[in-house]
């Protein structure tokens, strides 16, 4: 065969393999119903276990070794996974609705913008796109109506918490509604032909420049320029057409503004992974079906053993805490307000007492919002 006809092949191949990928998201999302109809949960592990023993065996005479079927069913079950919940999600909370528009920071090819359209393609036919310049105008969006839900960073693997999105939650009447976690692959970006060498100054968002500190530390002669996106910072290269100033960003991001990669993997941390959140003018009750994660925060004064009380109460119901911060009480120095992330069901009754005792106790507690868990951990096949 020739080349040609070989890559004609390869590509019909493919296309077959799209169609089955979408038949298969069909049927788990006709499972999803199966299961809401018998109460049973959405993930099941033991099913996911005997697939894939099954899978690695089906591969194994058709040269498919066990790693390389395991890894791409991860990801298809991952999906299948995340397709249900947000089916599930939507009928329950009547949130299904052909488009929505959502407010997050910076315009097309931000990290932001590729988290709200992985978000949200599996919530509705059409995303309509508010690009905002901060946190501030992003929040303000959707507290005046101009936009339904606003995706905000949280976290980040290399640069923490991310302050100014913990204390804007302290004040917002807005709820979170659910989360994602996005990888985050930092690379230095140019126009063509840009030389390394001869690179004078850096564009990039506070948060990329923290993310990068170690390799950035590198260029002592280049002045860093702070961008309030990353796709601020490669429309600034683009109009600029200057071949001494680079952006940092995603490689798919620069490529919308014709930009080329010059390096990759300029994180501190090898696995750079944020994580956003969802927030929205309503509260959303998450089916029981579905693992369910609650946010809120407490302020418990400053008296012995405030704290250890607070999560004691936490202890004796069973309920898991997946994550403990504390930012500054604005107007109140030195006092601090924790924000505590719980994997439960806010409609759970442990969850419920729990929260009648923290009240007791506390001097001041709000819930955030309660909204599915994200984290699909991949199933591991067990030996023999
Ligand atoms: C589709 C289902 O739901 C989930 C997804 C699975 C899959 O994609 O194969 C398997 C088990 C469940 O965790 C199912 O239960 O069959």
């Amino acid at each position: 065969m020739e080349l040609d006809e070989i890559r004609h092949a390869i590509s019909d191949t493919d296309q077959q393999l799209l169609a089955l990928l979408a038949k298969r998201r069909q049927l788990a999302l006709a499972v999803a119903d199966a299961k809401l109809a018998q109460n049973k949960p959405i993930r099941d592990q033991k099913r996911e276990q005997e697939l894939l023993v099954s899978l690695i065996g089906q591969g194994k005479p058709l040269g498919l070794d066990a790693q390389y079927v395991t890894r791409l069913y991860h990801v298809i079950i991952e999906d299948s996974v995340l397709q249900q919940q947000a089916k599930i999600q939507g009928q329950l909370n009547g949130t299904d609705s052909p488009a929505v528009r959502v407010a997050f920071l910076g315009g097309q090819g931000s990290y932001s913008y590729w988290a709200t359209q992985k978000y949200f393609t599996r919530r509705a036919e059409r995303i309509i796109e508010q690009g905002c310049d901060s946190f501030n105008e992003i929040v303000q969006a959707v507290e005046t109506g101009h936009a339904d839900y606003a995706l905000l960073p949280i976290e980040n693997t290399s640069s923490g918490s991310i302050n100014e999105v913990y204390d804007i939650l302290q004040h917002t009447r807005l709820s979170i509604v659910g989360e994602l976690t996005h990888p985050i692959a930092h690379c230095l970006l140019g126009l063509p032909g840009t030389d390394l060498t001869k690179i004078r100054q850096v564009c990039a968002h506070p948060q990329v420049i923290a993310q990068c500190s170690q390799y950035l530390q590198g260029l002592s002669q280049v002045k860093i320029e702070y961008c309030d996106s990353s796709s601020d910072a490669f429309n600034r290269i683009k109009q600029q057409q200057d071949p001494t100033v680079v952006a940092i960003g995603g490689e798919e991001g620069g490529q919308l503004y014709g930009l080329e990669v010059l390096t990759r993997d300029l994180a501190n941390q090898k696995d750079n992974v944020s994580r956003f959140i969802v927030v929205a003018r309503k509260p959303v009750t998450v089916a029981k079906a579905i693992p369910a994660k609650t946010t809120f925060i407490m302020y418990t004064g400053q008296q012995p053993g405030a704290l250890v009380d607070a999560l004691l109460v936490l202890k004796q119901h069973g309920i898991s805490m997946g994550k403990l911060e504390s930012r500054p009480i604005n107007g109140n120095p030195w006092e601090e307000m924790f924000y505590v992330d719980v994997f439960a069901n806010l409609n759970d009754y442990a969850m419920t007492r729990a929260l009648e005792e923290l009240n007791k106790i506390t001097k001041f507690i709000k819930v955030l919002g309660c909204y599915p868990s994200e984290d699909i951990e991949p199933t591991q096949v067990t030996a023999g």
